[in-house]
């Protein structure tokens, strides 16, 4: 089996969202695609009506295949310090084509003000590995961890893209997606993340930097967050950058177009290189002239996090069978 979904961009690329399809008769949700998380949750009919504006609720006493499990919880914080939780139904769950019929659907009762106010947000779904999901007593499987069985080759595909949508796909690689070889590199799954080690960096034309950057590709960051040493160096080649404590990250003068930033992949010289409009994340005031960067530092966190700035920068393969990524330009 195959299967696959449009990733359609909010405000800046902030987010990517795509339609899945839950329950019997179905109900479609726009949910948020997460390698760096793997709890599916949505926003519902038990969610606390004073946190919900505007989302679609998922009703699982609309739906004739929903079964709750009794009994069973889901409490979850996410690094930029939001929240949710709340019970958990079994019921199929179908992103285009592809349909698993028994997945754990975490409906929640409560969450944080960031998602309140995210009003397209309709939920979250996580793809990153099952050590990391939150369900209590016993943890769930994410939805390719039960797809996977099924797919005709055990990966998915992400190829989100800056300003238009773009595709999740599972279960095959297409090949007009990318140009160019797909460079794979290993992962170590032992956090639960996509947590992947490339070689350096470059910035403009400038000459490769030799230098060991460990992060993890999440799909449900908005921004690329590298090492400091790193930040400092690109922001250090453009007049007028700087770091701003009230926004509490770098900004720049949004004309001229700032440098292009590369990242390396595997040890035979290939790279990803963000145009340099992808650093202009998004304008800080209303005169349009600063912006805010798009690649910040990782301090505190522990490991750099090739968010959706770099990922949509690239054609990038998830490959469940053998735990590594498979990084193409496009
Ligand atoms: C508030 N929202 C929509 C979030 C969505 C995703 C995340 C996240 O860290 N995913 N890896 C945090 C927050």
């Amino acid at each position: 089996s195959t299967g696959g979904a449009v990733a359609t961009p909010e405000d800046h690329d902030v987010e990517y969202l795509t339609p899945v399809s839950i329950g019997t008769p179905e109900q479609i949700l726009n949910l948020d695609i997460d390698t760096g998380s793997s709890d599916l949750w949505v926003f519902s009919s038990e969610t606390s009506r004073s946190e919900v504006k505007g989302q679609t609720l998922y009703d699982p006493s609309n739906s004739s295949t929903a079964q709750k499990l009794e009994g069973y919880t889901w409490s979850i914080s996410y690094g930029d310090g939001s929240s949710s939780a709340g019970e958990v139904y079994l019921d199929t769950v179908s992103i285009g084509a592809l349909t698993v019929s028994s997945q754990a659907v975490e409906v929640a009762q409560k969450v944080s003000s960031e998602f309140t106010s995210d009003s397209n947000n309709d939920g979250l779904l996580g793809l990153g590995f099952g050590s990391l999901n939150t369900v209590q007593p016993n943890a769930q499987k994410t939805f390719f961890d039960n797809a996977m069985p099924a797919l005709d080759s055990p990966v998915f595909t992400a190829d989100l893209k800056a300003g238009i949508p773009g595709r999740y796909n599972f279960g095959y690689i297409d090949p007009n997606a990318y140009t160019g070889n797909i460079t794979y590199v290993s992962v170590d799954d032992s956090q639960g993340f996509w947590d992947w080690t490339s070689p350096g960096y470059a910035i403009g034309s400038g000459s490769f930097e030799n230098t060991t950057i460990k992060g993890i590709a999440d799909t449900g960051t908005s921004l690329l967050l590298l090492p400091s040493s790193v930040v400092s160096a690109y922001y250090g080649k453009i007049s007028g950058a700087k770091y701003d404590s009230t926004q509490a990250g770098y900004v720049l003068p949004c004309s001229p177009t700032p440098p292009d930033f590369a990242f390396g992949v595997g040890d035979d010289g290939a790279a990803i290189v963000l145009p340099g409009k992808y650093i202009n994340y998004a304008p800080t005031g209303s005169s349009g002239t600063t912006c805010f960067g798009g690649i910040q530092g990782d301090s505190g966190i522990g490991f750099a996090i090739f968010g959706d700035v770099a990922l949509k920068a690239a054609f990038v393969v998830f490959d469940g069978g053998s735990k590594t990524l498979g990084w193409a330009s496009k």
